[in-house]
């Protein structure tokens, strides 16, 4: 082999060489290292020694002889690509072996060269593969930047329970069975729904969620499965439902445990056959939807008790997530408290709020019986009632008790016997904070029309116009 050409491009990246001639590996990895400098290069020579690096520093290319003692390359093929899913590679046979090289590329291999080496061949595989992998992890993280966008919130958290939570729906995400999500209320079921939607093949179609129970018991098999015109009093013309709106994306199911016998049964079939039928007809028409379902009950004690499918159960119970209540993960507390202080902040169009310790650790401790929603409220709460930039025990435990409106003390003073603010100054605070919580429940309520708005309120257009730029605030923030 003799190297061709000089050093021509300029790439980063590690690449692995996996071959069980110790002297062929490392002249491969010469060859490499020599046209592409900035390219970390390995040659190992068994396959366990490929695992042990991958798994020590991940790589974005390996290049690997197929046939090997203990292991073959197919089997470190599959289990190097377990590990790095992105991980583009590119297998070594021997001339005259082609259906081995086939093979591997079914299984995932990016590419393959034949023995003896063609350095020119060698440069360009090492090329492509490195792009291959740049390009797939830059798709990985846009999507997950745009996931964490469109699900409306990222999932807060980096303690170990999750940690484990998002690595479990990151893999639940790649496939496209039926999940059951399970948790307290308010652990953040729906969430987990949307990040399984938003990272998964159906990201750009249709997420639809719907609150079981919020739906009357006579109107949600119409609502999930659709009606056709007459079907029944008030069904003046044909309605598609939901399944056949989510066709292709996903429907979420929430408190699943609470629906009626009926709209069990007719959801079982859609499940088992891939079809819904509208109510008042007929005809049948095929569905592709991922249902994802939640529930905080005991779905076993209702399938004892008769009142839960047992086989709606199965199919639904393909893939579990189960979320931790809040309290067995207090050491997300501090995290999540601060993301929605910022939130709040954010969205009452406020500077950002300084936290005391005591009141840390005082929400670190809380039991939380209504899990993350809970301690979501309550941050807000705080944040609306807060007429200085700190937030305090003696503001916790006003709000605690749902008081009204603290009476602010002066900012130079650290809690304890701190002074009053002048009068005039608190008023202000005063009235500027409740400005900022009106204004913003005013444009949620009305959706950011400006118009309404000023109706409900009593206020001109032009006043409310005023308030809104005063608060450096837009109406449009509020609309779809
Ligand atoms: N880990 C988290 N990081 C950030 N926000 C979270 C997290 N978990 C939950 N939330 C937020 O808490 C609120 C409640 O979460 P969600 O509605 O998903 O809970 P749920 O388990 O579906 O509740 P329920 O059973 O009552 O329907 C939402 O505003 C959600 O965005």
């Amino acid at each position: 082999m003799e190297v061709m050409g000089a050093p021509s491009v300029v790439i980063g990246g590690r690449v692995v060489i996996v071959d069980d001639e110790v002297d062929f590996a490392r002249g491969l990895a010469r060859l490499v290292c020599g046209q592409f400098p900035g390219l970390e290069v390995e040659a190992v020579h068994s396959a366990a020694e490929a695992l042990r690096t991958l798994s020590a520093k991940p790589a974005q290319l390996m290049i690997t002889d197929l046939r090997m003692p203990e292991m073959t390359g197919l089997q470190l093929l599959s289990q190097a690509l377990g590990l790095l899913p992105d991980l583009s590679m590119v297998v070594l046979t021997a001339y005259g072996t082609i259906e081995t090289a086939v093979e591997a590329l079914r299984a995932g291999a990016y590419d393959f060269l034949t023995k003896p080496i063609e350095p020119e061949q060698l440069f360009r595989v090492v090329e492509k593969g490195l792009e291959r992998s740049r390009l797939l992890e830059e798709n990985n993280r846009l999507r997950k930047i745009l996931a964490n966008k469109e699900c409306g919130g990222e999932l807060v958290g980096e303690g170990a329970a999750m940690r484990q939570l998002k690595r479990t729906i990151a893999a639940v995400a790649q496939s496209e069975y039926t999940v059951l999500v399970r948790g307290e209320s308010g652990t953040g079921k729906e969430l987990v729904a949307r990040m399984v939607h938003h990272l998964g093949v159906r990201a750009s179609r249709p997420f639809l969620a719907v609150n079981c129970p919020s739906i009357p018991e006579n109107l949600l098999e119409s609502e999930l499965f659709g009606h056709v015109k007459g079907a029944f009093t008030g069904a003046d013309r044909d309605h598609k439902g939901l399944f056949a709106a989510a066709d292709k994306g996903t429907i979420h199911l929430d408190e699943i445990g609470d629906i009626s016998p009926a709209v069990q049964t007719k959801l079982l079939r859609v499940m088992q056959d891939g079809e819904v039928r509208p109510v008042g007809s007929n005809r049948s028409s095929r569905v592709d939807v991922r249902v994802v379902a939640s529930t905080n009950q005991n779905l076993e004690a209702a399938m004892q008790a008769k009142t839960f499918r047992e086989d709606l159960y199965y199919r639904l119970n393909v893939l579990t997530i189960t979320l931790p209540p809040l309290r067995e993960r207090a050491e997300d507390i501090p995290l999540l408290a601060g993301h929605f202080f910022r939130a709040a902040c954010r969205e009452m169009g406020l500077a950002e709020k300084q936290v005391d310790p005591e009141v840390m650790h005082w929400m670190a401790t809380h039991p939380w019986p209504g899990n993350v929603r809970e301690l979501q409220n309550f941050v807000r709460r705080l944040t609306v009632f807060a007429t200085t930039e700190r937030v305090d025990m003696n503001l916790l435990r006003m709000v605690q008790q749902g008081g009204c409106l603290p009476v602010p003390m002066s900012k130079s003073q650290n809690g304890g016997d701190a002074a009053l603010e002048p009068y005039k100054n608190a008023k202000a605070d005063a009235v500027t904070a409740f400005t900022h919580s009106y204004v913003n429940e005013l444009l949620a309520q009305t959706k950011g029309n400006v118009s309404e708005a000023a109706r409900v309120s009593g206020l001109s257009r032009v006043a409310l116009q005023k308030i809104l730029s005063r608060m450096g605030e837009s109406a449009a923030r509020f609309r779809d």
